[in-house]
């Protein structure tokens, strides 16, 4: 896998919820409300091929409240010392194996509609090859593998690369699929008083183009509802979650899902 040659990848939360030990209780997340309108939002390229946004995919009154939830969770700080190959990251985090969750996610938010190119005006006018092209096949929904993380002053997620996943989607059938892309859904910025924490991609410099200058860092200030979308598995950027220089910065994982 080049990820693995090329630098850190992120620690695993591969472990299957059936080797963890102790099966956790599902939290019982707030409804998504107020949602915008879906005709109100739009996928935006902001870097080609690479990372998709959603600006105010969340509502600020919708991040606020799943802060004050979330915050409640016990979230535990991860270890310092990371494993070999692992990249060092130093945040509290929760996760939890939540098909349910996920499904809302994906459903119950525009994400579904916007991916899938069933909003008007609100995609980026794909074909349906370029749209398979773009995602790595056929989405199906979120990986059911929910992280919480929160950073606090001084916490940050070192260099690394995102790996890809199996995983099943329960149901019947299960769905067997793979993961394409990460989503990372912001529900803090300067607004909330969190300054730093900003998301840090480093394209790698054109292979073809070797006269150019190497392309420089790409930076993903946060913003409160903001959803990003990054291509992971053999191309994935190396990237990084600068360290949170004063507030909280809280986001939600999971990673898009294609049809193995
Ligand atoms: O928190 C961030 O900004 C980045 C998180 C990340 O890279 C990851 O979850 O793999
Ligand atoms: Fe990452």
């Amino acid at each position: 896998m080049p990820p693995k040659k090329r630098g850190k990848n992120e620690s695993s939360a591969k472990a299957p919820a059936s080797t963890q030990s102790a099966p956790q209780q599902r939290p019982d997340w707030p409804a998504f409300q107020p949602l915008l309108a879906e005709s109100d939002l739009s996928l935006q390229e902001v870097l080609p091929n690479q990372i998709v946004t959603v600006p105010n995919f969340w509502t600020a009154t919708l991040c606020r409240t799943f802060v004050s939830f979330l915050s409640a969770l016990p979230l535990t700080t991860t270890p310092g010392k990371p494993k070999r190959g692992d990249a060092l990251r130093v945040n509290d985090r929760f996760q939890i194996d939540d098909p349910a969750f996920a499904e809302r996610l994906w459903s119950a938010t525009a994400l579904k509609n916007l991916v899938l190119g069933a909003i008007e005006g609100g995609d980026l006018g794909l074909t349906d090859a370029q749209r398979r092209e773009l995602w790595g096949g056929e989405v199906i929904g979120l990986n059911p593998n929910i992280r919480i993380y929160r950073y606090s002053k001084g916490q940050f997620f070192d260099q690394h690369y995102d790996d890809f996943n199996n995983v099943n989607i329960p149901g019947s059938p299960p769905i067997h699929a793979r993961t394409t892309w990460t989503l990372l859904l912001y529900l803090t910025s300067p607004a909330t008083g969190c300054l730093g924490g900003e998301t840090v991609f480093y394209p790698e410099p054109s292979k073809k183009k070797s006269k150019e200058a190497p392309p420089g860092p790409f930076v993903v200030d946060l913003e409160v509802g903001l959803a990003l979308l990054h291509r992971h598995g053999a191309d994935c950027m190396l990237h990084e979650g600068r360290e949170v220089l004063e507030g909280e910065k809280w986001v939600i994982r999971s990673d898009l899902c294609v049809k193995r």
